[in-house]
């Protein structure tokens, strides 16, 4: 499969502000922390992160703090960012901001077990 172009700065905006409003385009790749209950909350996440990064066999830099994951995702065989990225993003976004839905039998997360912290808004 041939490396897809880096796209450009515009249209990388107009992406995110269509389908990733959490992202930000930020000295060469997207980004996008996210606020975790802990070490170990941070943890699962990133290895979340990285079962998603390894199938889709596109795989970004990751920051781990006690409280937060940091991602930074760009096409390194591209040198910027490209398709590959915000398609990543997108599962990303997917996966760790699923939550149980109102009708689901699934409790989800107690507040006292804090995993990952919602975004406000
Ligand atoms: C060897 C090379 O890294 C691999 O072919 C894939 C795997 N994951 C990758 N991840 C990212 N972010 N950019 C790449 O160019 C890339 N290439």
């Amino acid at each position: 499969m041939a490396t897809p172009r880096p796209l450009s700065s515009p249209d990388i905006t107009r992406r995110l502000n269509e389908v990733l409003p959490h992202w930000r385009h930020q000295d060469g790749a997207l980004r996008r922390d996210y606020r975790t209950g802990g070490w170990r909350a941070t943890l699962l996440a990133a290895n979340a992160i990285a079962h998603l990064a390894e199938l889709a066999w596109h795989h970004p830099e990751l920051e781990l703090g006690y409280d937060h994951v940091g991602i930074r995702l760009s096409t390194h065989s591209a040198g910027g960012v490209t398709d590959l990225d915000l398609a990543l993003a997108e599962e990303i976004e997917r996966w760790l901001g699923w939550r149980p839905g109102p009708d689901s039998a699934l409790s989800g997360t107690p507040a006292e077990h804090a995993y990952l912290i919602d975004d406000p808004g």
